[in-house]
């Protein structure tokens, strides 16, 4: 059976994901909308700032009246917060950072190039010239401009951006809710005690958390025992879900009790993937909801989750460039051997050069924990010290 190409899989899901409904909206507290989708364009109603202020501490003047060495009276103090009276011809205004400047004035001196002398008369110690430490009225943003684009996720920049616009709640995609299910006997949760042949179950966690970075609803479903009737009675019990994502069993269809629940009420493609890790993934539907299955082996599934999942997640909930951040780095270690399938190796960056971390079974987690990211070895390509290979960084993937 032929491998399916990486970017044709995640072409497939990204097509899948836009034929979906849109989202609805729901208006949000500033405070409540982190990581959440901007739904409308955020236009700035007023000029930005809406008058013309200092962006020193000193002094402002018409530039024509300054002389080197001539000092000039004080006719007014202005504080950030006040508005000030016009400037009197042949004066100068103390006057802070981000104080209006006074009607008349045309440039700030700063307080360095001064001299307040004894008779409270103000010394400037050289010429300034016209704009000089003055921004101007619409400097960031005029009446109309679009500061933020609908289809942008909101982080603490864009969030502090309409706080700057005056905006107390902005309107956004209401949260996608997925379903998170962990399938395998063998699956015990931390706390529990462990009987032989049992391990921890670290996928709920690992897919929960992530769910959570996105600001997506997770409903967990818990661990889902290799019982056909129960598994059936507990995906029918599923309610308001956009999208159910599994993890484990879909390396053999046959014998998993999911795929064959899922089969009976909608449909269920599994692919080898030309991934590494990552080859069996599942993508299908039960009674209308999008199912996404992750194999079991947490590096599998934390690739898969990360390049195929999280991008899939992110069209869903309307967001308009889905990728993660990449770039590219030099590597420090050397893959002779050409793989079929496209891998990626956990690596850190040591002095911007990518190291390989240890041993890179899909069963192993641990390393991930050192790694900075993922970097991509492509399809049938070996690597040599020095080569030049993308780098995902975990600081971007699990944003
Ligand atoms: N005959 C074949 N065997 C396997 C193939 C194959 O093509 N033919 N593919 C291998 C690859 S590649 C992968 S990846 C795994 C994927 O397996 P499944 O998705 O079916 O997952 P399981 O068999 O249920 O589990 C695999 C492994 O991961 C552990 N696991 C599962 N769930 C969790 C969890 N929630 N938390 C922690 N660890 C988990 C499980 O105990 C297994 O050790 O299949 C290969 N086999
Ligand atoms: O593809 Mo599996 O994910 O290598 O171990």
């Amino acid at each position: 059976m032929s491998l399916l190409n990486v970017d044709t899989a995640l072409q497939i899901l990204l097509e899948q994901a836009q034929s979906c409904a849109s989202l609805g909206i729901e208006e949000l507290p500033l405070d409540a909308a982190e990581n959440r989708v901007l739904a409308e364009p955020l236009l700035a109603q007023f000029a930005m700032p809406p008058w013309p202020n200092s962006s020193m501490d000193g002094y402002a003047v018409r530039s024509t009246e300054v002389q080197a060495g001539q000092a000039l009276p004080v006719s007014q103090k202005i504080f950030a917060g006040h508005s000030p009276e016009p400037l009197a011809e042949g004066t100068c205004a103390r006057i802070f950072t981000g104080a209006p400047m006074p009607e008349g004035a045309d440039a700030v001196e700063m307080q360095e190039n001064t001299e307040e002398l004894n008779d409270g008369t103000v010394r400037f110690m050289q010429t300034v010239p016209t704009a000089k430490f003055v921004r101007p009225k619409g400097q960031e943003a005029m009446p109309g401009d679009v500061i933020l684009p609908a289809g942008i996720r909101l982080g603490p920049i864009e969030l502090a951006m309409a706080a700057s616009l005056g905006c107390a709640q902005v309107t956004v995609r209401r949260q996608l809710r997925v379903a998170v299910v962990s399938t395998g006997d063998e699956l015990v949760e931390p706390g529990q005690p462990l009987a032989p042949g049992q391990i921890y179950n670290s996928n709920r966690t690992m897919l929960t958390q992530s769910l959570h970075r996105l600001s997506c609803a997770v409903i967990d479903m818990g661990i889902l025992p290799d019982n056909a009737q129960l598994t059936r009675d507990r995906l029918a019990a599923m309610k308001d879900v956009d999208l159910l994502i599994s993890s484990g069993g879909v390396s053999v269809g046959e014998a998993d009790y999911l795929g064959q629940v899922i089969r009976e009420e909608g449909e269920l493609d599994f692919w080898k993937l030309a991934l590494k890790p990552g080859k069996p993934f599942t993508l299908g539907r039960y009674q209308g909801v999008p199912v996404l299955g992750l194999p079991g082996n947490p590096t599998s599934s934390l690739v898969t989750f990360l390049l195929l999942a999280r991008p899939y997640i992110l069209t869903r909930m309307g967001v308009t460039e889905p990728m993660a951040q990449h770039f590219v780095v030099p590597v420090n270690f050397a893959m002779p051997v050409a793989g079929v399938r496209r891998e990626f190796i956990r690596v850190a960056l040591v002095d911007g050069r990518a190291e390989k971390l240890g041993n890179q079974c899909s069963g192993i987690l641990r390393n991930a924990t050192q790694a900075h990211g993922l970097l991509e070895l492509p399809e049938n390509t070996s690597c040599a010290v020095g080569d030049q290979l993308r780098f995902w960084p975990f600081s971007s993937l699990l944003n």
